[in-house]
């Protein structure tokens, strides 16, 4: 099937148990400043591609990263998406917890924020890569392996989420397209 009209992406693999426990015992140490390492990995988000910046009415135009990290809208966002994070890798053995949460995740930014899925591809880019800056002595080649793994399928499952609300690219989510969609589940 076509993932959301982004080129095609392997399917997931499910994670093993020890793999499953190397996320979390990494994911613990990494938490403990889930602050500062959530704003890093906007800030180096919005560095590496400024265009992720348009969907953000308070600092789509801002430039200086000085100012960006003031942003309260970015410090926001970055403790959601470590919270998110936080909760996958909590509830890492339960595929349905998991899937529940990746739809909240990917409906609210299709239909109400209008992010294209391929901003998920980069941004889980950015989150290896700044784990593996911040924490080299913790992602070592195994947990590497094991981020890696994760962090596709959440892209994956988000993919699909987008597929079922019928996005296309080039046109997005519009309303009264979707196809398969839960309407007694909240956005
Ligand atoms: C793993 C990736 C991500 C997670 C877990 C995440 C999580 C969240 C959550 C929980 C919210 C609040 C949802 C709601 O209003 O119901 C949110 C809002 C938002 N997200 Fe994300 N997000 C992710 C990636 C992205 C990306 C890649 C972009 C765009 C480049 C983005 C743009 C936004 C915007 C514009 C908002 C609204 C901000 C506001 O109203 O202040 N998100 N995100």
């Amino acid at each position: 099937m076509d993932r959301a009209g982004e080129e095609e992406m392997e399917l997931p693999i499910p994670l093993s148990e020890g793999e499953q426990l190397i996320i979390q015992d990494t994911w613990a140490k990494v938490y403990l400043n889930s602050e500062e390492v959530g704003v890093a990995i906007l800030l180096r988000l919005f560095g590496n591609e400024p265009s992720s910046k348009r969907f953000f009415s308070q600092f789509r135009d801002m430039v200086d990263p000085l100012e960006l990290e003031c942003s309260t809208q970015l410090k926001k966002h970055a403790q959601r998406v470590m919270s998110a994070i936080n909760t996958l890798v909590e509830n890492i053995q339960d595929d349905a917890k998991m899937a529940s949460v990746l739809k909240m995740v990917g409906k609210a930014h299709a239909i109400r924020y209008k992010v294209e899925p391929v901003y998920f591809k980069i941004l889980c880019g950015v989150i290896l890569e700044v784990l593996g800056e911040a924490y080299p002595e913790l992602v070592k080649a195994e947990a590497a392996a094991a981020w890696t793994k994760l962090l596709a399928n959440v892209c994956w499952k988000l993919s699909a989420v987008y597929d079922e609300l019928g996005w296309t690219p080039g046109h997005g989510y519009q309303d009264g397209q979707q196809q398969h969609h839960d309407t007694s589940s909240s956005s």
